[in-house]
C-alpha cells in the first residue's frame, strides 16, 4: 500500500536521510524510533508530500489518503476546537460532524467548549492534532510523537483509537523517540545516521 524508495534528504551540508526504503501494508501498525533530530519528522513530511526529497520517491496505491500529525500542528488560534476541525475537514469536503463529536468526546474534549484554541493546554492541542489526522477516514495515518503532553487516561484512549483504526484496516505509522507502553506494533524500525533498519 505504501512504498518508500531510496529516499535521501539533506539540509545544506547536513544529511538527514541517506537511503531510506521500506514498505508497509494496510492494517499494519508500524513504529519508527529514533533520537531527537534523527529525521523522523523529515521522513513523515516527505511521505505526506509537504517536502520534496533530494532523490528517491514514495509510491502508494491510488485513492489512498494521508492523515498526519507532524510537529506542532497549526490551528486557527482564535477559533474553538470544533470550529478548527470543521474548517480542516471542510477543506476536503469531508466533514462528518457525528464522527468529529465522537472523537472529541473520546478524548474528553467538549465539542461545545467555547474557549479558543489559544487557551488550550499542550495536551488538549495534541488531542486535537490526533483527531484531525484520523477524522476524515484517511487510509494512511502518520503520527509523530503522538503521546507528547498526554496524561495517562488520554494515552489509554489513544491506544484504544489505534486498535480501532487497525480493525478498520488503516496503515498507521507512529514515530517516537521512546517506547510507548501498551502499544503492540507489527513492525519496528529504527532511524539512525540517515538509515532505517
Ligand atoms: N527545514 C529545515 N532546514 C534545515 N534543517 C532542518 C530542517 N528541517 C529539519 N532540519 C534538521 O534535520 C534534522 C532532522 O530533523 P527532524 O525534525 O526530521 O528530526 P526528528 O527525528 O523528527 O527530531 P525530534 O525527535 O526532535 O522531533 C535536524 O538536525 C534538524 O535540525
Amino acid at each position: 500500500m505504501l512504498k518508500v524508495n531510496h529516499l535521501a534528504k539533506s539540509f545544506k551540508s547536513k544529511t538527514v536521510l541517506n537511503n531510506v526504503s521500506f514498505e508497509a501494508d494496510k492494517g499494519q501498525l508500524v513504529h519508527i524510533s529514533g533520537a531527537n533530530g534523527s529525521g523522523k519528522s523529515t521522513l513523515f513530511k516527505i511521505i505526506a508530500k509537504v517536502l520534496l526529497p533530494d532523490s528517491g520517491d514514495v509510491t502508494m496505491l491510488e485513492s489512498k489518503t494521508i492523515g498526519a500529525l507532524i510537529e506542532n500542528p497549526g490551528f486557527l488560534e482564535f477559533e474553538t476546537g470544533l470550529v478548527n476541525l470543521r474548517f480542516l475537514a471542510k477543506l476536503n469536503h469531508n466533514y462528518d460532524e457525528k464522527k468529529v463529536f465522537a472523537l472529541m468526546e473520546k478524548f474528553s474534549l467538549d465539542p461545545n467548549d467555547k474557549q479558543p484554541v489559544s487557551k488550550y493546554s499542550v495536551g488538549m492541542r495534541q488531542k486535537l492534532g490526533i483527531i484531525q489526522a484520523v477524522m476524515e477516514d484517511q487510509s494512511i495515518i502518520l503520527l509523530d510523537e503522538p503521546t507528547r503532553g498526554l496524561d495517562t487516561d488520554s494515552i489509554d484512549q489513544f491506544i484504544d483509537l489505534l486498535k480501532n483504526l487497525q480493525a478498520e484496516n488503516k496503515l498507521i505509522i507512529v514515530a517516537s523517540h521512546d517506547y510507548i507502553e501498551g502499544i503492540k506494533y507489527d513492525v519496528l524500525f529504527t532511524l539512525k545516521n540517515g538509515l532505517l533498519s
